[in-house]
């Protein structure tokens, strides 16, 4: 009898730069409906093994598969499934809040658009700002409309780098309760963060990274 593979499986990750073995080896699973988190200290890796497994950076080695296929980010059920949050994450300038949340919508062929959108930024907390250009708002609203690009859109696996930074404690815990509703809406979460709260709150897998 053949096993369901999990939503996402990592094997082998390796990634180098130049002389620098950045990972070595790291394997992981998240599996629907569950979340695992990465931890350690800063260098260790943590956003490089994201942005290897989002798409964003090519692997020196190791595979990567969706639901035991290999991830091509190229596809477009691999676009649709992956909503990723990088802790970097730019806008456009001259779109606003809204603009921003409805292009995305729209680009994913979301059904009823405006109240879509309207829920999102009423549950991110943005309602008041949405029609502000992303450089008027502060840097805890800016996370907040990061974030908020990935719940307006389809998603079967949230990719997530450190998603509480510049949250405050009520946007925290939000942050905590609003992912565990994904979950228990079956969608698997893999998150880096240094916030021992929301690991504690949210994952229930953790996955240590060593400093070098
Ligand atoms: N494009 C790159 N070129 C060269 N070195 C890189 C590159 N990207 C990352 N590194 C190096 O890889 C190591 C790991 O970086 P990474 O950002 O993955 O760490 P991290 O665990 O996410 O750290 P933090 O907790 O500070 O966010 C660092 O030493 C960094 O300098």
């Amino acid at each position: 009898m053949s096993k369901t593979p999990p939503l996402l499986r990592v094997r082998g990750l390796h990634r180098r730069f130049g002389d620098l073995d950045v990972i070595t080896g790291l394997d992981l699973e998240v599996e629907a409906g569950r979340a695992l988190a990465i931890t350690g200290p800063n260098g260790s890796g943590k956003s490089t093994a994201l942005r290897c497994i989002a798409g964003a950076d090519e692997p020196t080695d190791g595979t990567i598969e969706l639901d035991g296929a290999a991830l091509d980010e190229r596809s477009a059920v691999v676009r649709r499934d992956l909503a990723v949050v990088m802790d970097d994450m730019s806008f456009f300038p001259d779109l606003s809040v809204v603009e921003h949340l409805d292009l995305l919508a729209r680009a994913h062929s979301i059904e009823d658009v405006e109240s879509v959108v309207d829920a999102v930024l009423t549950d991110v907390g943005l309602l008041a700002q949405a029609g502000q250009l992303p450089g008027t708002l502060s840097s805890g609203q800016r996370r907040r409309l990061a974030l908020a690009t990935a719940f307006v859109r389809p998603r079967r696996l949230l990719i997530l780098d450190e998603p509480e930074q510049r949250l405050d404690a009520g946007g925290l815990a939000w942050l905590a309760d609003r992912l565990n509703a994904e979950k228990r809406q079956g969608l698997g979460i893999l998150l880096v963060s240094h916030d021992t709260s929301l690991v504690e709150a949210v994952a229930d897998d953790v996955l240590a990274l060593e400093g070098r």
